[in-house]
This record gives structure tokens, C-alpha cells and sequence, in this order.
């Protein structure tokens, strides 16, 4: 899409002062119009907005609804991360209301350094639009991968800066509900900036200062490694889940991958409710305590983000002028550690606190006992299962179907992908999750395992030769192959799902992809991967399945 050829239309509409912004009556109405006019926009300081101000870059990131783009803005060349949502599926999905959460969360959040800003929100027919402060130098979660344990200075450092994040987001009474190492970047000075608060939770304003334990209705949102457990058994959350979330991403910074983990949400949620995690014997002393604290079931029983501050693993940090400090490089962690038996730990993380710390504790304690019982704290709430059983009769149609050459737009703009004698014989938008593989007769993840699977959006190729491959747009908005099956392989196992002719699956050895058509695709795809897993390459041949 050529941004440049929207010139602005503009009405001065005050995005931030009219709650409705984002028409999301108008979205569903306009998700048919191929059409893109831009629409108004403006920040706080009056400058309206659209696509036109800004140059396009790369795609930096990529969500389950949204691309990233680096822009830069035509008048001050500042550089902009632009998240990118694309209405179709937000209306589709049900997103709606999440695509507000973030918009206004980050509006209260605006100005804090650890916190990703916005700066502006406009929209065009198909697009919504966020210009976000730029944080170039990358996630947390590439730090980790590259030096798999991080040095010291640099986890005490960037945990603080995290805690205080979310002091601060707490304060404005936002429990962010998605904190992991994705959601942490870095700016220009190695300083994190918190991003993605598209699952955020805003707290009614006589609850923006309620202590850390008290429990608020929750849908299951968030990222199964780092979900606390009141969520799993209460569908609940507090601003301590944050804080449990803090302690698996400061866990993963020293120990090189998330405390509870596995091949698949529910094999986490088990080690989540069960506490179980390792504490491997070569951690530095200091950290322990930290993890035994906040890991534990009752909200009530996990430390609040004053207590935490008190901590001797925080000892040192000048909490104040944080985000003017200049950040310890990080390296890798080096082997000059001490043994700590873990076993002798004082159970208690009070023993790790000062007397004064203790003391303030007690109180926060008091108060949040009285808070608990308040109204609005959620007793347990009956978990929701919203695996949609209706199934959905095949069209008439239904297996007759010749397969065709598509020979449409879409085999052009994808054909540098193949080689010459490869053709595509069916395309189709997807949303598609990776978890572990299926064993035989098991069932399609339901409930809040099929919730946590994080689903990407791609489009899926079926080529003559049985090549079933999954592309998007990589850097430049090149379209790049990111996932590829040869369904000619007798190893991969292709399921339908019988409760939802929408979704299937690719049973590899290590893994099993799922996929689930959002196109109204879905019986042409499973008659055409019928036919490419069971038939030979000739019936694929061009001349047989030309319209
Ligand atoms: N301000 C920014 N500066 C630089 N990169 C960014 C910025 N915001 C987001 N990104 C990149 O884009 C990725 C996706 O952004 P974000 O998490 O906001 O999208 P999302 O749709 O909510 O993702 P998900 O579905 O994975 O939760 C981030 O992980 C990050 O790599």
C-alpha cells in the first residue's frame, strides 16, 4: 500500500479528549471498503495527524493483530515506532475493546521513563494507527537469547527499573497483565521502555491505590509463562500478578528461561499452580529470596513493590534518579558467583528485609486485609471454557471440488517465493500457534490452554508439490516464508478438528502447528491439503486444474 498517495484530510477532532475516537461502529462497516481515506487525528498539543505526515520503515515488530513500522515523521525527521492494527480482524476477533484498553492506558502512562509513549492515535479506513515513542535498541528477550544469563549489575539494574515501571503504573491503577521479556525494550540510552499494554487493566479510580494483593475480575489474558495463579484458579488478577510476572521475567534474565515452562500452557499452568520451579544451586544469594517471596499462591502472601525495594538484592540502587543513571553493560553473566544452598534460606523473605521495611509491611498488610473482604475483590469465579462446540455443516459442494490453478493477484505476488514449476493451488489467511505435538486421540486445545496459544496472523500457500508454507512481511515489507511443511512427508500428520471446521493441524515430531482459516477458506483448504496429502503431485499439474 502506497501511504503516501492518502493526503490528509483533516477535521480537528481531539482523539484524546472524545473517548470514541476510534469509531468501531464505522470499523465494521468499513472493513469492506478497499478504499484507504485517512482519517483525523491529533495528539495533546493540537497537531493532526495521518499516514501522509510520516515515512514508512521496516517492520520492526510483529503482533498478533498489528505490525510494528519504523516512521519518520516528514516535519521533524524524529523516528516513531507505528503500531499498526488492522480493523478487519480486530472487529472479527473481538478485539475491540482491548484496542481502547491500550490507547488509554498509555495516555494515563504518558511521561514516565520507563514507559513506552504515545504520542499520537489516527486511523484510515482499514488501518488504526498508534505513534509510539521509539525504542531501537530491541526487547529484553534478544539480551536473553544472545547471553542466556545476564551479568548481575545489569538484572539488579534493569529489575529495579521494571519494579518502578510498574510502581508507577500501579499508581495510575493500570496492572499491565502482560509483562515479559517481548514487552520490555530498550532506548537509545539502554533504558527499558514497557510497551503492549493492549491487555492492560484499568482500574476503576477508587481502586487506582488498592493494595498490591486485592483481587479484581479477570478474562484470561496475558502469556502462559508468566500468568500468575489466582488467574488460572480464580480467573483474577491484582496488581501482585504483576509483580509474580516481574519475578519470572527477573528469573529468565538470571537463569536463562522463564520458572515455569513446557511444551504446551497446560503442562505451565500445572507447574504454576504447583509452585513448581528450579532453583538452580549457582544463583547469586541475594536473588533467591526474591523468587521464594513472590512465588507464592495467595496474592496476600507475596511482598509489595515497597517491601521488594528493600530487598538486599536491591541494595545499592538509588531508586530516584534511576532512569538518569547510566545502565551497567549487559554481558554475559560470569561464573564468579558463590554456591548458595538453597535449603538454608530463612523461609521467610521478612528475614531479608530491614526492621523498618518489616514494619511499613505490617501495615500495608493491615490495610490490605480490610481491602480484601471489600466489594469488588473476587471470590472465586467458575473458570470459562470458550472453546466454541457448534460445528458448522460442510457446504454442498463439499468434496467435489476440482483444484484449481488460482492464477489470481495473490499467485503473482507470492511467485518469487517458488521456483518456476511450483505453483500455488490454494492461499488463505490464518491465524496460526505453535504448541507441542498431539499425541493420538488427545484433543484440540480448549478452554484457557487454547486461550494462552499466542496466534500469529500469516498467510498459508499450498503449492502443487505439497509445500504448505506460511508467509508474512519481513524487513523492507518483503514477503518472506517464516514456516514451511512438505505435506509429502509421511511424518506429518494433518487433524481436522470436528467441533471447529475452521481449525486443523500439522502433528510434526517436535511440535504441532495449528492453524485456523479466517478467510471462509476453510473446506476448500482441508479438500485441497486432503488431496496434496494423499494424491500424487500429477493431479497437481497445472493442466489438471485449470478453471
Ligand atoms: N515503541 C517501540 N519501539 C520499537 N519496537 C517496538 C515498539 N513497540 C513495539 N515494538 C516491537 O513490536 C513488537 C510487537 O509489539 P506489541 O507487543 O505492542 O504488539 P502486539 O500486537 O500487542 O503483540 P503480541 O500480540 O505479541 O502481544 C514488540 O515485541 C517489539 O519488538
Amino acid at each position: 500500500m502506497d501511504l503516501d498517495q492518502n493526503r490528509v484530510s483533516v477535521s480537528a477532532l481531539p482523539d484524546y479528549a472524545d473517548p470514541d475516537y476510534f469509531d468501531y461502529g464505522a470499523i465494521s462497516k468499513q472493513t469492506s471498503v478497499h478504499r484507504t481515506s485517512p482519517k483525523h487525528s491529533t495528539d495533546h498539543i493540537g497537531s493532526v495527524k495521518s499516514t501522509t505526515d510520516y515515512i514508512f520503515g521496516d517492520i520492526i515488530g510483529d503482533g498478533s493483530f498489528s505490525k510494528v513500522k519504523r516512521a519518520t515523521d516528514k516535519r521533524s525527521w524524529k523516528e516513531y515506532a507505528v503500531k499498526v492494527l488492522d480493523k478487519r480482524y480486530i472487529v472479527k476477533e473481538n478485539k475491540v475493546k482491548y484496542v481502547n484498553i491500550e490507547r488509554d492506558s498509555m495516555m494515563r502512562l504518558n511521561g514516565f521513563p520507563g514507559i513506552a509513549r504515545l504520542f499520537h492515535t489516527f486511523q484510515d479506513d482499514l488501518k488504526l494507527y498508534y505513534v509510539l515513542e521509539y525504542a531501537p535498541n530491541g526487547e529484553l528477550l534478544q539480551y536473553i537469547k544472545k547471553y542466556r544469563f545476564l551479568n548481575e549489575a545489569s538484572v539488579q539494574f534493569y529489575a529495579a527499573e521494571i519494579l518502578s515501571s510498574i510502581e508507577f503504573m500501579h499508581s495510575c491503577g493500570i496492572i499491565h497483565r502482560d509483562l515479559k521479556p517481548e514487552n520490555i525494550l530498550f532506548d537509545h540510552n539502554m533504558h527499558i521502555k514497557i510497551t503492549d499494554f493492549g491487555t492492560a487493566k484499568i482500574l476503576p479510580p477508587k481502586y487506582a491505590e488498592c493494595p498490591e494483593s486485592t483481587t479484581f475480575p479477570s478474562s484470561f489474558v496475558g502469556t502462559a509463562e508468566y500468568v500468575a495463579p489466582e488467574l488460572l484458579s480464580k480467573q483474577a488478577v491484582s496488581k501482585s500478578s504483576d509483580i509474580w510476572a516481574f519475578a519470572c521475567v527477573v528469573y529468565q534474565m538470571i537463569v536463562g528461561s522463564p520458572p515455569f515452562h513446557g511444551r504446551d500452557p497446560g503442562i505451565i499452568f500445572r507447574k504454576i499452580m504447583n509452585l513448581e520451579y528450579d532453583l538452580p544451586k549457582l544463583l547469586p544469594a541475594e536473588i533467591v529470596p526474591l523468587f521464594n517471596c513472590i512465588f507464592r499462591l495467595q496474592t496476600s502472601d507475596r511482598p509489595s513493590i515497597q517491601e521488594l525495594k528493600h530487598f538486599s538484592f536491591f541494595k545499592g540502587i538509588s531508586w530516584k534518579d534511576l532512569f538518569f543513571q547510566s545502565p551497567p553493560p549487559l554481558q554475559h553473566l560470569r561464573p564468579n558467583y558463590r554456591h548458595v544452598p538453597v535449603n538454608s534460606l530463612p523461609p521467610s523473605y521478612r528475614s531479608n528485609m530491614t526492621a523498618a521495611a518489616a514494619a511499613s509491611a505490617a501495615a500495608a498488610r493491615a490495610s490490605a486485609s480490610i481491602v480484601r473482604h471489600h466489594k469488588g475483590a473476587v471470590p472465586s469465579q467458575k473458570m470459562g471454557n470458550s472453546f466454541n462446540k457448534k460445528s458448522v455443516s460442510p457446504p454442498a459442494h463439499y468434496g467435489q471440488a476440482t483444484l484449481r490453478n488460482t492464477q489470481q493477484p495473490i499467485d503473482r505476488l507470492y511467485k518469487t517465493l517458488f521456483s518456476s514449476d511450483e505453483s500455488i493451488v490454494e492461499s488463505s489467511s490464518v491465524f496460526l500457534s505453535l504448541t507441542a505435538p498431539m499425541s493420538e486421540g488427545s484433543k484440540f486445545p480448549s478452554g484457557i490452554t487454547k486461550m494462552f496459544l499466542k496466534k500469529r496472523s500469516r498467510v498459508l500457500l499450498l503449492t502443487n508439490t505439497g509445500r504448505c508454507a506460511f508467509v508474512t512481511k519481513g524487513k523492507n515489507d518483503k514477503i518472506v516464508i517464516d514456516g514451511e511443511i512438505n505435506l509429502n512427508d509421511p511424518s506429518v500428520e494433518v487433524r481436522f478438528d470436528d467441533n471447529n471446521p475452521k481449525r486443523f493441524l500439522l502433528n510434526l515430531d517436535k511440535q504441532a502447528w495449528i492453524v485456523e482459516d479466517t478467510s471462509g477458506n476453510a473446506y476448500r483448504l482441508r479438500e485441497v491439503i486432503d488431496k496434496l496429502k494423499n494424491g500424487s503431485r500429477s493431479s497437481f499439474d497445472r493442466s489438471s486444474y485449470e478453471d
